[in-house]
């Protein structure tokens, strides 16, 4: 397991001399439809190395949900395996964290209850534990909250209580399914630049599926762009931009030319 540092510390993501953090070796998925078997993802294979923030773009319907139910182990491939820091996933486990389009949040805690809610947390002594909620709830702005239930929080703030508590339970890598999908345009832009202040901080491994290419673009340092019927990943697109990144860089050429590469790719590949 992957200790997240509580010091913000700079390191180069990406690291590919070490062991992947997330693997998918020849991933293949069919579903029964009508007699016959329908296949909804084929021969996925890819590698995620420690710190490196992968976002995943692709049509409705070409599988990204199956793949991430997939690698958090709440769903067996047909065919091919996921392992994570070398081990075989078998069903979910406390090394990937999820965080959901819809806010996922136990409505009978408090801010603090929730972001200590984790199993790894719960292993920690009660000084640990009340240490690290506190620094969670620090790094996500919400200190102020703790004692807050999720129903007087707005959208934005209930994610990033959803991400505190992914983060706070230390996992290697972190799975994200459109996470800003239902918070509105300008929230979504706060939240973006939230995420990625904090994988600045804290260099987890994140895999994220988004609908929005900006956003991808934005986030990562490579975006895979899927294919529907069956699901492939066709293309995996280079972001070669500084680590540090802000809203400005939305409006250089060099970011216009990726986003336009993936939004291209998504048309024809
Ligand atoms: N449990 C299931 N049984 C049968 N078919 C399924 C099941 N789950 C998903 N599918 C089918 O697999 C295909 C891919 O679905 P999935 O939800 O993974 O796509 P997606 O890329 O996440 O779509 P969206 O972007 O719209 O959320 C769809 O055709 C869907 O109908």
């Amino acid at each position: 397991m992957t200790r997240i540092s509580l010091e913000t510390y700079t390191i180069l993501a990406g690291d590919r001399s070490k062991q992947p953090k997330l693997e998918v070796s020849s991933l293949s998925k069919s579903f029964p439809s009508q007699g016959k078997s329908f296949a909804v993802l084929q021969n996925i294979n890819f590698q995620l190395y420690e710190s490196e923030f992968v976002c995943v773009v692709g049509a409705s319907g070409c599988g990204k949900s199956t793949l991430i139910n997939i690698i958090a182990g709440l769903m067996q491939p047909t065919s091919g395996e996921v392992k994570v820091d070398g081990e075989i996933v078998l069903g979910p486990g406390p090394d990937r964290g999820m965080v959901f389009q819809n806010y996922t949040l136990y409505p009978w805690l408090t801010v603090a209850g929730n972001i200590g809610f984790g199993s790894r947390l719960r292993s920690l002594s009660a000084k640990q534990r009340n240490e690290r909620i506190a620094y969670f709830l620090d790094v996500v702005g919400l200190t102020r909250f703790a004692k807050a239930y999720p129903k007087q929080l707005s959208g934005g703030m209930k994610q990033r209580v959803a991400i505190a508590r992914a983060l706070a339970n230390e996992p290697d890598v972190l799975l994200m399914d459109e996470p800003f999908g239902a918070l509105d345009a300008q929230t979504k832009e706060q939240m973006q630049q939230f995420l990625l202040d904090l994988w600045r901080q804290t260099h987890t491994t994140i895999w994220m599926i988004t609908h929005d290419v900006e956003e991808a673009v934005f986030l990562s340092q490579r975006v895979f762009v899927m294919s529907a019927h069956p699901g492939e990943i066709k293309q995996e697109i280079l972001v070669d931009l500084p680590q540090n990144r802000d809203v400005e860089i939305k409006l250089t050429p060099e970011f216009t030319a990726i986003k336009r590469e993936v939004m291209h790719c998504l048309r024809n590949c």
